[in-house]
């Protein structure tokens, strides 16, 4: 009774829909969106297009509407997600993660926001839960400062991948909280795209602080004035207002208790980076880097050193030679001006990067949960979506290949768990027709075979390799592998449409082109063994804290960077698999952050790249829909002489009667165990039709006896009647209505 007739225009669940197609499902979406309603389910997968303005749709009041109300009787909305994967995990007493993704602005950190608001307001609290509910909030404003840019896609893009769980002790209170991180685009402190700024803590920092702090880290109170905060040339952006962002990132700071000596070695941290891009360099007579002698830079005081708590006349050494250990002696090599900003952009982004998750493992401190009483989790995972359109990013493949692992996990997951449930309730395991994405993810990955392994290979094998000889090596292992193709592989048609250094990629959701340049650099991420035995020793507490795990004896065999990426990504699987699963999937609605534009084409797009008409098909395949007996009869029993108003026998038994007489084939519809299968949505969407119908008759009936009663006068005497005569015709009114 709660769907108005707004809520009902197009279809609420996609599995519903007549034709799956993706014309059929565009269409829907559009409609939809016209009405501000943004969320379209995929059976228990939520499909959400962002609207570009504030709907009046999260407050308290919406909140208590979906709080413990069964999935389907209410409008899609990200709170009945919340709510159903927070009752199943007190009921089962079993662990849950929400997987959010989406390309950059669809809005999955608004997502995930909103869901740990939901868990916030609707959780049962006390003091203690509230200090942990605050700081898991505020964790928030601390990590966006660090881990979040203005992008041109989105001025506050999240430049990491973020898993969370959220600890629940038996009694569903939230006691406790956990933050994985995942790849943080460090090439973003060093360098930004025209329109895109650095990370926002920068100019927070600057635009902010007090002139005390500015003082003490030797800062302008000018972003301008800064090489690493100005290559995008919008240092200052209309929509961002660095200065009260500043406050809240201090107050969270408070909140998560950083101490003062911790919080001031955060900050010297913060600018001795923005200190480093000042660093310049000028050649001697025979091109060999000199430090520039520009006091402007503040070298000359030292506060890069100062700032790092590192000898200065060591770092300045750093910069500019290589260390090179003969047997007896060391030798000083001195670096070209390209060189040397190599090796200083590299310390730039080593130091910021080890401080985001030096930063991430203070904030678990804080929000870790000491007792050792059993918990259940609701993970949350905010990850990024396909990219496709920057070729020659070495994240972006990391991030494309990062999607493949988590629809092979979906794979996994949705057809175990329906084997596991025909298994379960005793029905035959009919195969699902879908593409399996497994030989792209060991084209990927596989040992010794895959491209993470052969780009390893070649970053770690001694001799001259270079970005090409990896293609080649490539090319020579993956030669006639379905899903790889370089412009030597390729027929004449395709070869047109690739260059001499890339190689393509046939991923699940399409054709990405990647190119090899730079590959090898960004893979290896060195960082000389001088520099970093000197940030080892530092006198800030957190640079020493970050540096001292870093392996700088060399025995090892190092890990290269898409292979840390590569185990914490199986680390990440592995954990999910474990617990059950619950999607959400973000879409843009257009690409000028505008409210009420619904742009097709790029709407078309991210569906195709999100995989929602796979994923319905694996929904629909099979028994699209079930229920369990005792839940089918309660909703529809006044469809059936037999079951209304009341079935006293076995539930099974009414349900069999029911749906043979609303004329179910036997091909239709399964009896399991516990619950009744049927398989075309359509089926169901009737009988949905019929239900509604059949409410509203009852209603009418209702309406016109009453009318009738009072006609009659008889309205003083059902209101003279006792209490309990009363209370039982409320009922009879009840049962007719909601039955
Ligand atoms: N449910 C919503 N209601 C209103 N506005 C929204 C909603 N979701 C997103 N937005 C708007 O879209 C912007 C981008 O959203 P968000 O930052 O969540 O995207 P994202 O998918 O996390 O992007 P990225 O991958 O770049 O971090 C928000 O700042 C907000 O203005």
């Amino acid at each position: 009774g709660a769907l108005t007739a707004r809520d009902r225009v197009g279809i609420q669940d996609f599995v519903l829909l007549d034709e799956t197609t993706e014309v059929a499902v565009i269409s829907n979406l559009k409609k939809r969106f016209s009405k501000d309603l943004i969320y379209t389910y995929i059976g228990t997968l939520i499909v959400s297009v962002n609207p570009y303005k504030d709907l009046d749709i999260y407050s308290k009041k919406q909140m208590d509407v979906y709080m413990g109300v069964n999935f389907f009787e209410l409008p899609p909305h990200i709170y009945a997600l919340a709510d159903n994967a927070y009752h199943t995990m007190l009921t089962e007493f079993n662990n849950h993660f929400i997987l959010i993704s989406g390309e950059s602005g669809a809005g999955k950190t608004e997502a995930s926001k909103k869901i740990l608001q939901y868990y916030a307001v609707s959780c049962p609290s006390t003091t203690l839960m509230n200090t942990v509910r605050d700081k898991m909030l505020m964790s928030n404003p601390v990590l966006e400062a660090f881990g979040n840019a203005k992008t041109l896609k989105n001025d506050n893009s999240s430049r990491f991948g973020k898993y969370m769980d959220i600890q629940f002790d038996s009694q569903g209170d939230a006691v406790g909280g956990h933050i994985l991180n995942y790849l943080l685009e460090k090439s973003r402190v060093v360098h930004q795209n025209h329109g895109e700024r650095n990370f926002h803590v920068f100019y927070q920092l600057v635009e902010g602080g007090s002139d005390d702090l500015l003082t003490q880290l030797g800062l302008e109170r000018d972003v301008q004035h800064y090489y690493y905060l100005t290559q995008g040339e919008c240092a200052i952006v209309s929509s961002i207002n660095d200065k009260n962002d500043w406050k809240s990132v201090k107050n969270a700071l408070q909140v998560i208790e950083f101490d003062e000596t911790n919080t001031n070695h955060l900050f010297r941290v913060v600018a001795s980076v923005l200190h480093l891009g000042n660093v310049h360099f000028d050649p001697d007579s025979k091109g060999h880097a000199l430090l520039k002698n520009n006091t402007e830079l503040n070298w000359v005081s030292d506060f890069p050193s100062q700032l790092l708590g590192v000898d200065a006349n060591s770092l300045k050494e750093g910069l500019t030679f290589r260390k090179i250990e003969a047997k007896t002696e060391q030798v000083l090599s001195p670096f070209t001006i390209d060189h040397a900003i190599y090796v200083r952009d590299a310390l730039a982004k080593a130091i910021y990067g080890q401080t985001f998750t030096w930063l991430v493992n203070r904030i678990n401190e804080s929000m870790e949960n000491k007792d050792s009483s059993r918990k259940t989790v609701i993970g949350l995972l905010d990850i990024y979506g396909f990219e496709v359109f920057y070729v020659n990013s070495f994240e972006q493949f990391c991030i494309n290949y990062c999607n493949e692992k988590l629809q092979q996990l979906f794979i996994q997951l949705t057809l175990k768990a329906e084997q596991e449930e025909y298994e379960a309730e005793g029905i035959e395991w009919e195969p699902v027709q879908f593409f399996n994405n497994k030989i792209i993810c060991d084209l990927v990955e596989e040992k010794h075979r895959g491209i993470i392994s052969i780009l390893d290979e070649e970053c770690l094998r001694p001799g001259d390799a270079t970005d090409l000889t990896f293609l080649e090596r490539l090319e020579e292992k993956m030669g006639n592998h379905p899903h790889f193709v370089t412009h030597k592989l390729a027929d004449k048609m395709t070869r047109k449409t690739l260059e001499r250094g890339d190689f393509r990629l046939l991923h699940y959701a399409g054709e990405v082109t990647y190119c090899v340049v730079g590959k090898l650099d960004k893979n290896n991420d060195l960082l000389y063994r001088n520099i970093t035995n000197l940030v080892c020793q530092s006198k800030n507490t957190i640079v020493r804290e970050c540096f001292s795990a870093v392996d700088t004896t060399n025995k090892r065999r190092p890990e290269t960077v898409a292979t840390q990426f590569k185990n914490s990504l199986q680390k990440l699987t592995e954990m999910l698999m474990a617990k059950e699963a619950w999607y959400i999937r973000c879409l843009k609605s257009n690409e000028s952050k505008q409210p009420g534009q619904f742009d097709e084409a790029l709407i078309r797009h991210q569906v195709k790249y999100l995989g929602l008409m796979e994923h319905l098909r694996v929904r629909r395949a099979g028994f699209a829909y079930r229920r369990k007996y005792e839940d089918f009869l309660k909703r529809y029993k006044p469809l059936c002489p037999a079951t209304w108003p009341h079935w006293r026998g076995i539930p099974a038994d009414g349900v069999e009667l029911l749906v043979q007489h609303l004329g179910y084939l036997p091909d239709e519809y399964k009896m399991g165990r516990t619950k009744i299968f049927i398989r075309h949505p359509r089926t169901l969407y009737a009988t949905e039709d019929a239900y509604e119908k059949c409410k509203h008759d009852l209603a009418t009936k209702i309406e016109t006896c009453w009318r009738g009663a009072q006609a009659r006068k008889e309205k003083e005497k059902i209101l003279m009647t006792t209490a309990c005569n009363r209370a039982k015709n409320d009922k009879l009114i009840k049962t007719l209505i909601y039955p």
